[in-house]
């Protein structure tokens, strides 16, 4: 089974996706195309970030989910430890994921405020960064200090502005394989309308039916100012009827756009 994520080797994605593989896993240097190549079968699993508890929702993540037909089969949760990486004690740039540098903000202005911060493809192209350059410092998982040439110093640790910082990742797979089981589900829907209270109309099938919503995000759909798709997770399988009754009329009220049903699956967390 060939997997794909965020690379090169060492980004927090890698570790996600070397807790659930056994077999080959490619890197790629963007979420896009991460999401593209599962979706055209070039990979059987991709790993993808989709929601950091300190920053927030990874848009490029949700809106390749919108882009794409591609099924979401499980979501691995694990902690993220900051290090500050360097080959010295003194540097001018500090490189990294932009999720990851926004997770430090607080760090960084209190002990670096003159340093330039630089936004990379993941926090591992940040730590390559430091390795070429020493006027460069990364940061990444720990655990890439030692995994390259030349090594590099652990400046800081646990330089993440709480101490309980974790991401969600996604496991997504080919459209075939969306499955109905599962304690959660995932749906995207363009409602393709705009009026008072829609919002609240597309969320009511839900709570009709006692389920409980855990994320909903809206991002611009691109067509027009103020007009939205919207991102859904429930705690609740699609083998369930109130599930299922819920989307019938979700669907009815997003006649004029379309509903796209990720699937169902669980949770695994990963430390
Ligand atoms: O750059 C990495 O190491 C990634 O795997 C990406 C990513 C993200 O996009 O949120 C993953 C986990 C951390 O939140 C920081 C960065």
């Amino acid at each position: 089974m060939r997997t794909v994520t965020l690379g090169p080797a060492g980004t927090y994605s890698h570790r996600a996706a070397s807790a659930v593989s056994d077999g080959e896993i490619d890197f790629y240097e963007s979420v896009h195309g991460i999401v593209e190549a599962v979706a055209e079968g070039d990979a059987d699993r991709g790993v993808v970030p989709i929601e950091n508890s300190i920053e927030g929702s990874v848009t490029e993540t949700l809106d390749a989910l919108s882009e794409q037909e591609i099924a979401v089969v499980q979501e691995i949760v694990t902690p993220i430890r900051h290090a500050l990486l360097a080959q010295a004690e003194e540097f001018d740039v500090v490189a990294s994921h932009s999720q990851a540098l926004a997770q430090c903000r607080g760090y960084l202005e209190e002990h670096y405020p003159d340093v330039d911060l630089e936004a990379v493809a993941s926090t591992a192209r940040g730590v390559e960064r430091a390795r070429e350059d020493s006027r460069v410092a990364g940061i990444g998982h720990p655990d890439n200090a030692t995994s390259g040439e030349p090594e590099l110093r652990v400046i800081a640790e646990d330089i993440q502005d709480r101490t309980s910082n974790a991401t969600r990742f996604f496991v997504v797979a080919p459209p075939s394989e969306r499955d109905e089981a599962g304690g959660k589900s995932t749906f995207v829907v363009y409602p393709n309308a705009n009026y008072p209270g829609l919002l609240l109309r597309l969320l009511e099938p839900f709570a009709d039916r006692d389920v409980n919503l855990s994320r909903v995000e809206s991002r611009p759909s691109g067509e027009r100012l103020g007009d939205y798709i919207f991102h859904i997770d429930v705690e609740a399988g699609l083998y369930e009827d109130r599930t299922k009754d819920a989307v019938a009329e979700l669907e009815e009220l997003a006649e004029k756009g379309w509903v796209r049903k990720l699937g169902s699956y669980d949770v695994r967390h990963v430390v």
